[in-house]
């Protein structure tokens, strides 16, 4: 399944379990010899939610939260028929996260899906990121506590501004200047230099934003353990926090990907952060990992 191309493979593990899931991560990812994907997402059960969505990414390393994941979490056990709500609260190691499935009564099959993401977490050893921020007043009902927002981070010899934001995932967003190409840009080659940074304990996912307006922003993503993706749902959502902080952007914005759009808002007197977009069947079938180790 895949959330604006992002793509993972999904395991129903409600009756069965993967000892050696990043091991059948990195295995399962692999786009010769294994069946490709951006990553490993597993759907067991929970004494506190619907279901608990276990994420890995396609180095093995496991994740807090997936924003293109647990929408197609949430298509997959209605789909499935796991379960028959449409309103859906999914666990994961970021909290517990409130989802809509936006199903076309004719057919149905799920168009879209919403998901409340919760409070973006904006002060540095929360992110974790070891850069002095800020304290800033006037964006959410309470005073944002030593945020990270357009502070210089060297990388390569360069400086860049970077605002950063954990969605339950760390963050690191660059605004590019309006002349930026972002389409020849080589972030295979900046990319890692800043997943590996050493300001970010616990590497980072780095989006790489351009403003079209107040209500647009196009973004190109290498994530934390996977390279680079056709989209990020929690990068966008960081993305979308960093534009506002910066005031770059509206509360509301289309989040323009390389595998298409995602919808975020940022409800500020809430402080909570909605992210709305597909989710996508491509095949299903059953995998032998018995030899892996
Ligand atoms: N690479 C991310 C996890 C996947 C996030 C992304 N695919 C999404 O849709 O949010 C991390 O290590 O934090």
């Amino acid at each position: 399944m895949h959330g604006a191309g992002n793509d993972y493979v999904y395991v129903d593990c409600t009756k069965t379990s993967i000892e050696n899931a990043g091991a059948v991560a990195k295995f399962v990812s692999d786009r010769h010899f294994g069946i490709g994907s951006d990553g490993l997402i597993l759907i067991k059960p929970s004494d506190k939610a619907d279901f608990f969505m276990e994420m890995y990414n396609s180095d093995g390393s496991r994740a807090q939260m997936c924003g293109n994941g647990i929408r197609c979490v949430a298509k997959y056990v209605y789909d499935y028929r796991l379960t028959d709500k449409k309103e859906l609260a999914i666990d994961t190691l970021a909290g517990i996260k409130y989802i809509q499935l936006n199903v076309d009564p004719a057919t149905d099959r799920v168009v879209s899906v919403r998901v409340n993401m919760g409070s973006p977490i904006l002060k540095a050893s929360d992110i974790p990121v070891n850069i002095s921020g800020k304290d800033i007043e006037g964006i959410t009902k309470d005073t944002i506590r030593d945020a990270v927002v357009s502070e210089t981070l060297t990388v390569a010899g360069r400086d860049y501004q970077v605002t950063c934001v954990s969605m339950g995932n760390p963050h690191c967003v660059v605004f590019m200047d309006d002349d930026f190409d972002m389409d020849n840009f080589r972030i295979e080659e900046i990319g890692p230099l800043f997943e590996n940074h050493e300001v970010f304990p616990e590497r980072t996912n780095t989006e790489f934003v351009k403003v079209i307006d107040k209500n647009n922003l196009l973004m190109r993503v290498w994530e934390r353990g996977a390279g680079e993706t056709l989209a990020c749902g929690t990068g966008c959502c960081a993305s979308l926090v960093a534009a506002v902080l910066n005031g770059f952007a509206e509360d509301e914005a289309v989040l323009h990907v390389l595998g298409g759009k995602l919808n975020i808002s940022w409800n500020r007197k809430e402080n909570t952060v909605y992210m709305e977009g597909p989710a996508v069947t491509v095949f299903d079938g059953d995998i032998d990992i018995s030899g892996i180790k």
